[in-house]
């Protein structure tokens, strides 16, 4: 059994955490902490784990942390970089659903997200969770740095056309809509019911922290630079996020059987019949993102349609998936759930 330490176990990907681990068959969860509900029997806060998790929240410095196998971190930016030297000397892994670890280039990093950071010599040796690209470099890392969700939807959205050649670089857009749970659990005036319910609006135009994680993720399948436009929005819904992704083509080819190909070994990517138009309930608190690849009329410009649940395989699914990779399990272990969908 792998000992797990959940850090954060209150938000919207701690809890997600928990339920994924709960029913993981060498999952064994040591510590989950809270530092406002610490004490608290975390099914008194969670009643839909009852039974399945019997811990109680404790302080993030009482949480013995170096016991552990893994720690996931699913805190705000900023937090996991601060215990990681500690946790790494003392032989524990770590997977990172913030993005403390994501930008290589750490002067990039800091000015995105406005913060020194505290430490840079791992950022060199910290592998990026993006399993359909990087599943061999997982397999040994120590820090593991899950993707975010927004560029979790749109890398594996252009991947097939990136690698291939297919695409022109010089100008890809990703339009890219997100349920209001991607921004957490935390109270803030813009998610309350009465403002993100009956709305729905852009944001980051000119410039969203995901830009350059997007852009260092294309980059590296492409082998060069690209130019790319991205642009999320809030929808009211809850979970869930749409990415509708432009391409020109750069030479004629199949691209269904090239998505096809593509993604025929991964157990996570759904690439829908020709013509399909993938819905978010579709993947509904499932670890599946399912894309559909359109080319209207023929002509020059693909349209790639992908969706995930922010919170599964844009977060905690991802995370899972990856620490599965880690240690060795059947990649889909505790994962292989049918979406909840009407
Ligand atoms: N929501 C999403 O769709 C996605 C989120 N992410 C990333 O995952 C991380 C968590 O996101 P999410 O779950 O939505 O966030 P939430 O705001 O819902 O939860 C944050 C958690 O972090 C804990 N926390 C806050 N500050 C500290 C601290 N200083 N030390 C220890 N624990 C702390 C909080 O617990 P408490 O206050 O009880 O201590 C809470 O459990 C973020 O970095 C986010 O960017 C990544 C992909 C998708
Ligand atoms: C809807 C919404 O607010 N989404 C968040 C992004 C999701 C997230 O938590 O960011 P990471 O994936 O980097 O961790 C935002 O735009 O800030």
């Amino acid at each position: 059994m792998i000992k797990i330490g959940v850090v954060g176990g209150t938000g919207y990907t701690g809890v997600e955490l928990l339920r994924l681990l709960a029913r993981h068959p060498e999952a064994d969860l040591v510590a989950i902490t809270s530092r406002g509900d610490a004490g608290l029997p975390v099914s008194d806060m969670f009643p839909s784990l009852r039974g399945r998790v019997d811990l109680r929240f404790v302080a993030p410095q009482d949480a013995a942390l170096d016991r552990c196998d893994v720690v996931f971190f699913a805190t705000p930016n900023g937090i996991a970089m601060q215990q990681a030297r500690e946790l790494v000397d003392a032989g524990v892994r770590l997977i990172d659903l913030a993005a403390d670890f994501r930008i290589r280039d750490v002067a990039e990093w800091e000015k995105w997200y406005g913060m020194k950071h505290a430490s840079p010599d791992l950022v060199a040796e910290a592998v990026y969770g993006l399993p359909e690209r990087n599943r061999e470099r997982i397999r040994s890392a120590r820090v593991l740095a899950n993707p975010g969700c927004y560029p979790t939807a749109v890398q594996l959205g252009f991947l097939p056309l990136i690698e291939s050649g297919a695409a022109d670089l010089s100008h890809l857009i990703a339009d890219v809509k997100s349920g209001v749970s991607g921004a957490g659990r935390k109270a803030e005036v813009h998610t309350l019911f009465a403002e993100a319910a009956d709305n729905f609006k852009a944001y980051g135009v000119a410039g969203h922290r995901h830009l350059p994680e997007i852009r260092q993720g294309l980059e590296a399948m492409a082998g060069q630079c690209v130019g790319l436009t991205f642009v999320p929005h809030l929808t009211p819904m809850i979970r869930g996020i749409h990415a509708t992704l432009y391409a020109r083509l750069s030479k004629d080819v199949n691209v269904q059987k090239l998505f096809e190909e593509r993604y025929q070994d991964e157990p996570f990517v759904d690439v829908l019949p020709a013509g399909s138009h993938p819905e978010t309930r579709s993947v509904r608190a499932s670890n599946l993102c399912r894309v559909a690849v359109h080319r209207p009329q023929g002509g020059e410009v693909v349209v790639v349609l992908s969706v995930i649940d922010n919170l599964v395989k844009g977060a905690a699914g991802q995370a899972v998936q990856c620490m599965n990779i880690m240690f060795d399990l059947d990649e889909s272990l505790g994962l292989d759930i049918v979406p909840v969908s009407p």
